[in-house]
């Protein structure tokens, strides 16, 4: 069955359907990474985009239940070369097309993908629509206008928990699958504010010593604290930064009481808690193969990384240095505050999917709550 891409400046794909049927719309954006479609497919921060995996066959490795990073699937589009139903993997339960269909996630095969990465790389980011119901140019292209724009979007508080809740599973491991950690065995109390946090963030934290509580976005300061916390942690999410302003005044209620640690959307909170600004980049980086170098040790790692904006470093003065800067396109990858033990990197160091390189920034982080106990 046909299916249509059309985007906002008029540029129109047409392919195939595969997955749900009718019409989603959202940013399109495009994910150079190899693997991990389906870390990809539950990843929070994809939420109201439209998501376009520049290698061409997916699907080859199926679906299977231990590789999802969250409990459903966020993007609203998924846009593939060529679409594998014949799967073939140890774990696999269920072909990619079953799940999208299950999760009402609508699908676009067999466009020419390479032509698409192109043209948002040449025009940026643009918000799309993806239709298997309606072909018809002119609206097609006005339906794709009509999809409010990623900046100034709220998306993070949607995705959040309701309550606080504890979280003991460490990381993966052949033998043994997803061990459950004794919590008598975790030396560091570690509050985790969840802007639409992933599975392994959490794993990571567990596995690197941290007894985690997981807490709503706009959990108060004064209730974390009074959990005498050893550090504070602030997750990845969808959206943009800016207008969560509550969550700003939160996070500030932590600098220079606690350690904290903040990774991709918690990264730029941080930034504006500590009185700086956001910007918005042309397309973003989406990959698992984005090269990093880390400031204090100038070594470089090869990282995973699903952003659109970026934090403006001259913005935040004197208060926090340059931590890591991406070697591609030299936005700010990380910042480090110039008296206090808080930092945060833009990039991903749980991978998933993607390199284990940056593991060792959850050491960082426990490190900084040894000396601060
Ligand atoms: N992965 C994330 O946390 C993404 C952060 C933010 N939504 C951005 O696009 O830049």
């Amino acid at each position: 069955m046909k299916a249509v891409l059309a985007l906002a400046d008029g540029r129109i794909f047409s392919g195939k359907t595969f997955g749900a049927t009718g019409e989603a719309t959202g940013e399109v954006v495009f994910n150079t990474a190899m693997t991990g479609y389906q870390e990809v497919l539950t990843d929070p921060s994809y939420k109201g985009q439209m998501v376009t995996m520049t290698y061409t066959q997916i699907g080859n490795t199926g679906i299977n239940p231990e590789d999802i990073e969250s409990n459903q699937l966020f993007l609203s589009g998924f846009i593939v070369k060529e679409y594998h139903d014949n799967y073939s993997n140890w774990r696999a339960s269920m072909s990619l097309d079953a799940y999208l269909k299950e999760n009402g996630v609508v699908g676009i095969q067999g466009l020419d993908t390479r032509a698409l990465t192109r043209h948002l790389r040449d025009k940026g980011a643009q918000n799309g629509v993806i239709s298997t119901i309606d072909f018809d140019p002119e609206s097609l292209i006005k339906k794709a206008n009509a999809v409010p724009s990623m900046a100034g979007l709220d998306l993070a508080s949607g995705v959040s928990c309701q309550k606080p809740y504890h979280w003991t599973e460490g990381l993966w491991d052949l033998e043994g699958g997803y061990p459950q950690v004794d919590p008598a065995s975790l030396r560091y109390k570690v509050v985790a504010y969840d802007f639409g946090i992933k599975y392994n963030i959490l794993r990571c934290l567990v596995s690197a010593g941290c007894d985690v509580t997981v807490v709503p976005a706009t959990f108060p300061a004064e209730e974390a604290l009074a959990m005498n916390p050893d550090g504070i942690f602030l997750s990845n999410g969808p959206g943009d930064p800016e207008p969560l302003t509550e969550v700003q005044e939160i996070i500030r209620k932590f600098v220079g009481k606690k350690p904290i640690f903040g990774i991709c959307l918690g990264h730029q909170l941080l930034g504006l808690a500590l009185g700086g600004k956001t910007v918005k980049l042309k397309f973003g980086n989406h990959g698992s193969n984005l090269p990093v170098m880390d400031m204090e040790t100038k070594m470089v790692e090869i990282t995973a990384q699903n952003h659109g904006f970026a934090v403006d470093l001259d913005s935040l003065g004197e208060v926090a240095c340059l931590g890591h800067v991406n070697l591609n396109d030299q936005t700010v990858e990380g910042i480090r505050h110039c008296s206090l033990p808080i930092f945060s990197v833009q990039h991903h160091p749980e991978a998933s999917p993607g390199p284990h390189d940056s593991h060792y920034l959850f050491g960082r982080f426990v490190e900084m709550m040894e000396k601060n106990r």
